[in-house]
């Protein structure tokens, strides 16, 4: 499918995915470009599909979920199962997919497609234990539930996780008997299209999962369908708001996994070199286009010294480059507007005062293929306050804010003063306060000792502003499901008429 080196990859094939084939859609509301991020070259320019390939989209599904409903948890997890040795099997295809088209190093996109195929390995296995409950009543009456699914599923994306994404919702999903049609953002379009066609190969009925292009407008024909009977959206805030008021007009349950502006607290007593890995991960995956990265670094005031020499030491050795070469670590971000979002965020952090210890600039690889992608240096801010633009607002690249702090209760305060509750983390030695912290965090994730390890087994979401619902873990299952109630009379009927 990918050619295997940057610069020289072409789309050919069509983009949406309805019935179980690729095709054009009929009808659009637009274009849309997509780049790859490392050289700034167009790689598609997308037709957004319009309100008649939508309509046509949801039929597909809801035909599919007529057969896919009926089968047995057993054999919706087969089909997982499958689905997920060949997600496995092309692994590097994939990634090459994910690289070329989000900027990512491949050494990332490895990682993120054995969190995609763990996932539909694990909703595999959920499928066949799926039930109901049996519930005896008085006079052998009894009552007993069906766990059904809800019909046809939407799935909305973010460009940061594309094909990680489309697994996170789609795997409950169709585990639980639904289908789903699934929009990726329309910077990336691409790797959606090979689970698509894995799903086809695995067994899946066609239409079971539907890929449809697109932007806003898109997204909107799908929410308003009144066949569709779920959205589950993962990006901003704003627009999850929009979201969830077009769904609310349907009375349609959404999951909104939003952003967030999540802090990490380093006690003295921390394992100093875990903290430092801690504090480069919590900041620096994807170019720091992560949704749960720990941005507000609290470091307790007798280590910050210490703490931060070491952080500007491992922050300069990143090695930035070429997505695709294999000792890359950092690549470029999304666009070319994205990344002049990112450095205004830098320069007024310098107006309001603090101080860049290390990067933030536009980079230029030596390498002239690269000269016009979307490359800047990491940056590390430190004197900062908790009333500061970057301290307050989701940055969402490769920017540390470093802050200090003397006592626990301080911290608390300060670390759960934000209007977002992703995730948080806290690094020390101390176990009591280990926990005492996690329990006081105002986050849907709290890490002890490491931070942004997302197995597929533990739920997924946010606190507050960062949205509801989870993705991964049991718990899902109810996302994607209902519950009915079966009421079984073994008696005559007592009437008061
Ligand atoms: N909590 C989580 O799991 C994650 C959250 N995010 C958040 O996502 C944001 C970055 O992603 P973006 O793609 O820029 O977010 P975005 O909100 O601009 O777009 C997300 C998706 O919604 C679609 N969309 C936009 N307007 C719409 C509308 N009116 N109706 C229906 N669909 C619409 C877009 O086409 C895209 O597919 C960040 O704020 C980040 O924190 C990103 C990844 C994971």
């Amino acid at each position: 499918v990918a050619a295997m080196s940057t610069g020289t990859f072409v789309q050919l094939e069509p983009l949406n995915y309805r019935g179980g084939a690729r095709v054009e859609p009929v009808d659009s509301s637009g274009t849309e470009k997509a780049f790859e991020p490392a050289t700034g070259r167009v790689i598609a320019t997308l037709q957004c599909s319009g309100e008649n390939e939508v309509n046509l989209a949801v039929k597909s599904a809801k035909d599919a979920f007529e057969i896919w409903r009926k089968k047995s948890g057993m054999e919706r997890g087969q089909v997982l199962l499958e689905a997920a040795r060949m997600v496995k099997e092309q692994k590097d295809a994939i990634a090459i997919m994910e690289t070329i088209n989000n900027g990512k190093s491949i050494f990332e996109a490895r990682l993120d497609i054995d969190t995609s195929w763990q996932c539909l390995e694990y909703y595999a296995g959920l499928a066949a234990s799926m039930a109901g409950e049996h519930v005896q009543l008085p006079n052998g009456s009894f009552g007993y539930t069906r766990r059904e699914p809800l019909g046809v599923c939407v799935g909305i994306g973010a460009w940061n996780y594309p094909f990680q994404i489309a697994c996170w919702k789609s795997a409950p999903a169709l585990a639980c008997g639904n289908a789903m049609i699934f929009k990726p953002s329309p910077f990336t379009p691409m790797s959606a299209l090979l689970l698509a066609e894995i799903y086809t190969k695995a067994g899946a009925p066609p239409g079971l999962f539907n890929v449809v292009q697109g932007g806003a407008a898109t997204g909107q024909f799908l929410c308003q369908h009144r066949h569709v009977a779920k959205v589950s959206f993962t990006g901003s805030v704003p627009t999850g708001m929009k979201i969830m008021e077009m769904s609310s007009k349907g009375i349609k349950p959404v999951t909104l996994e939003l952003g967030g502006k999540s802090p990490l607290i380093i006690f003295s007593d921390c394992d100093l070199e875990n903290a430092v890995k801690g504090a480069l991960v919590a900041n620096f995956l994807t170019q720091g286009q992560v949704c749960c990265n720990g941005t507000r670094v609290f470091v307790q005031k007798e280590i910050i010294d210490k703490f931060t020499k070491e952080v500007v030491k491992q922050t300069q050795n990143i090695r930035i480059g070429d997505p695709l070469l294999e000792d890359t670590r950092m690549g470029p971000l999304i666009n070319g507007p994205h990344l002049e979002r990112v450095l205004g965020f830098i320069k007024s952090a310098k107006e309001e005062g603090a101080t860049v210890l290390y990067g933030g600039e536009p980079y230029e690889p030596t390498d002239p293929k690269l000269k016009h992608g979307y490359y800047m240096t990491p940056c590390i801010l430190t004197n900062c306050r908790d009333d500061m633009t970057c301290v307050r607002e989701e940055i969402f690249g490769p920017v540390m804010s470093i802050l200090s702090f003397k006592t626990e209760a301080e911290v608390l305060d300060r670390a759960n003063d934000t209007t977002f509750g992703l995730a948080a983390g806290v690094f020390t030695r101390d176990i009591q306060r280990a926990h005492r912290v996690a329990a006081e965090l105002q986050a849907g994730t709290c890490y002890i000792n490491n931070y942004n390890v997302s197995p597929v087994e533990l739920p997924f979401g946010g606190y507050k502003k960062s949205g509801f619902g989870r993705e991964n873990g049991r718990v899902t299952i109810e996302y994607y499901s209902q519950l009915k109630t079966v009421y079984v009379e073994m008696g005559d009927v007592e009437s008061p008429f």
